[in-house]
């Protein structure tokens, strides 16, 4: 890193601190103020007035403290408030606070008496402070501040910044009008708009650039950081309506989120993608090789969704991008609607509803049987078809269930050897088999014919798992009394008109693909998505990734961490490790995780190494991705 003859300007309120410190102070003194909450409302405004430059500063100031009703004594619990109120990237990078102490000023039109202590704790001396002080009367009650103090005035800090006659470029970073007016008076050569806690339009329209945080700026001055890159850096596009959840925790962390409504076409993708750190998607977005390919910065393929078929895995895994999904987080709820479908086939509710919407009254029994003592033929007894085969038996129902893999029977289910003896006896079917292309017509006639007269058939595992034009003989012709369906071969990108051969067929439940579409699934989903996503992103952690070796790795600490991804071809653990010997690097851990054909080995080392080594290790043939994380 190279350390150039910089000078550091920072401004206080909003931007080394969370907050601004007047409005906290009258926080405290105007408490039990029958009236606070409209002092306080008055006291921001006027603030915003002079930060925006809309109010002269110094009228600004003397309207706020006449309204503050502080005392000295106030200082001292206000000075321990905005301790617990630093900005989040300012207390995690105090190593640019130390390394640059000589170099960092604070200029501001706050006051020294709560200033001083606090960034005291970041090196930052009494006298490279600059800023307004108070005055007190005998009884210690701040009746005013030091009218002679430059930065009691209008553009004050351009005076400020001009009296310090500083050597070297003069950065300045701060959040308002005060700050940027210092770059375009030509005291300061760049202003940095530090929007981590308030984002002012104004300041960002007059930056050098906008930076979220503190860790951006010292990405691009190269400075010491805490952190390998910054997070809002990290494009996320998140596409088909996630819930906002998922945009709250990732926007959380610090990362740059999009939300768009729908899903999006290749031709679409293929376009957004470029840039793109990670992508979240549900069921109906296609995430092909053409649009792998276009992809030039992903790291992170999130499926918020149990299904996982719309995305080329392998391809995927070839160019070192991680999928992860959210195997359970939806089971429930799809185990839910298969019992409500399973009652209201068996007692025809449907076409009661229908006829009595079309006003037409037909209180009978016939088609309308209690599912107690009725068989259940469950297809697929994975997560959904165990659940499931609980909550069956708990109403009475006689569970059986077919699987290709052996399944440990719960309850008193019992399992079929053959799809067609499941077939045989039950009154219902349901189709629980997961999104493998293979089970494609897996209903089709023949198996349509070995079920029960009268049967009903569930599917809401995936669309072409059945034949539905046999599925609509079937209904049509009485072999079947009933069937509830919710995915289909195609489905629409989006909500709008949609048609099938099944519509208009009696009890016949047909929805629109919402198994898993209960608000607790889709909240459940956007906490387990992200959660996976960011270890990814901030440990390397590959734990329930459904395409990449899975690895939990211990938490970094104090160390820089090496993740290199490659082809798992014979001899690459030796180039890697020849390499990190090469330049002497003091490791602290190595780990490795392989499948047959990808290798992911991660290296925790010292701080301190000759960052050449990172060249050297990209270059080893075979590599598929490599990245550094501290
Ligand atoms: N409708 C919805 O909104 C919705 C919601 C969630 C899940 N799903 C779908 O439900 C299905 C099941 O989900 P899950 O979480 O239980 O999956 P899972 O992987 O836990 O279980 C699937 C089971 O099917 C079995 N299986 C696969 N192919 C089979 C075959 N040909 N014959 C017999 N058994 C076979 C597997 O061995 C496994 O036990 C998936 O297709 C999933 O995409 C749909
Ligand atoms: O929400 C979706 O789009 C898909 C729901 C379901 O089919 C799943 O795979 O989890």
């Amino acid at each position: 890193m190279t350390e150039v003859a910089r000078k550091y300007v920072f401004d206080f309120d909003s931007t080394l601190t969370r907050v601004e410190a007047l409005d906290v102070l009258a926080e405290m003194t105007l408490q039990g103020k029958p009236n606070r909450e409209e002092i306080i409302g008055e006291i921001q405004r006027i603030t915003n007035l002079g930060i925006d430059g809309d109010i002269s500063f110094t009228e600004s100031l003397e309207q706020r403290i006449k309204l503050l009703e502080a005392h000295k004594d106030d200082l001292d619990g206000l000075v321990e408030e905005l301790r617990h109120k630093i900005s989040k990237s300012i207390e995690s990078n105090k190593e640019f606070f130390e390394k640059f102490s000589d170099d960092i000023y604070v200029i501001s039109c706050g006051f020294k008496e709560f200033i001083d202590p606090i960034v005291k704790e970041y090196n930052i001396p009494s006298e490279r402070v600059f800023a307004n002080t108070f005055e007190f009367d005998e009884q210690g009650n701040i009746i005013g501040f030091d009218e002679k103090n430059v930065l009691a005035t209008h553009n004050g800090k351009i005076e400020c910044l001009k009296n310090l006659d500083l050597k070297g470029e003069v950065q300045v970073i701060g959040d308002g009008y005060s700050d940027y007016v210092m770059r375009e008076a030509g005291i300061a050569d760049k202003f940095f708009a530090y929007t981590e806690n308030v984002h002012r339009e104004k300041a960002a329209e007059h930056a050098d650039h906008v930076t979220p945080n503190l860790d951006e700026f010292l990405f691009v001055n190269d400075l010491p950081r805490n952190i390998s890159y910054p997070k809002n850096r990290i494009k996320i596009l998140l596409l088909e309506n996630v819930h906002p959840a998922a945009f709250h925790n990732l926007s959380e962390d610090g990362f740059s989120v999009e939300l768009v409504k729908t899903s999006l076409s290749e031709e679409e993708l293929i376009e957004r993608i470029k840039g793109v750190h990670v992508l979240g998607i549900r069921s109906k977005t296609q995430v092909t090789q053409k649009v792998m390919d276009a992809a030039d910065k992903l790291l992170v393929v999130g499926a918020f969704c149990i299904g996982t078929t719309q995305i080329d895995l392998n391809y995927c895994k070839s160019k070192g991008v991680v999928v992860f999904n959210a195997p359970y987080s939806n089971t429930r709820s799809v185990v839910e609607l298969a019992i409500g479908e399973i009652i209201m086939l068996m007692r025809s509710v449907f076409p009661r509803s229908t006829e009595i919407h079309g006003g037409q009254w037909n209180k009978t029994a016939s088609n309308s049987r209690e599912v107690r003592g009725k068989n259940l033929g469950i297809v697929g007894y994975g997560n959904i078809g165990k659940q499931l085969s609980v909550l069956a038996e708990a109403i009475g129902m006689r569970v059986y269930y077919y699987d290709i893999d052996d399944k440990l029977a719960l309850g008193n289910a019992v399992r079929c050897e053959t799809l067609e003896n499941l077939l045989n006896i039950s009154d219902v079917v349901t189709l629980h088999i997961d999104d493998n292309k293979a089970n494609k017509d897996f209903i089709g006639e023949r198996e349509l014919n070995q079920m029960k007269d009268g049967a009903m058939l569930i599917n809401l595992s995936r669309g072409f798992v059945v034949d539905i034009d046999a599925l609509s003989a079937a209904l049509e012709s009485g072999k079947l009394a009933g069937a509830a369906v919710d995915v289909y071969p195609e489905e629409p990108r989006a909500n709008g008109e949609f048609h099938s051969k099944l519509q208009g067929l009696p009890n016949v439940i047909l929805t629109p693909h919402v198994g898993g579409s209960t608000e607790e699934a889709q909240r459940n989903i956007a906490d387990f998505v992200p959660n996976k996503i960011m270890d990814y992103i901030n440990s390397g952690n590959t734990v329930d990734a459904v395409n990449f070796p899975n690895i939990r790795l211990p938490k970094q600490t104090n160390a820089h961490r090496f993740l290199h991804i490659h082809k798992n071809v014979p001899g690459i653990m030796a180039k890697i490790n020849k390499v990190l010997a090469e330049y002497e690097l003091n490791i602290n851990g190595q780990y490795l995780s392989t499948d047959s054909e990808l290798g992911y080995v991660i290296t925790d080392l010292d701080k301190e190494y000759n960052k050449e080594v990172i060249k050297a290790l990209r270059k080893i043939e075979n590599t598929i991705k490599f990245r550094v994380l501290y």
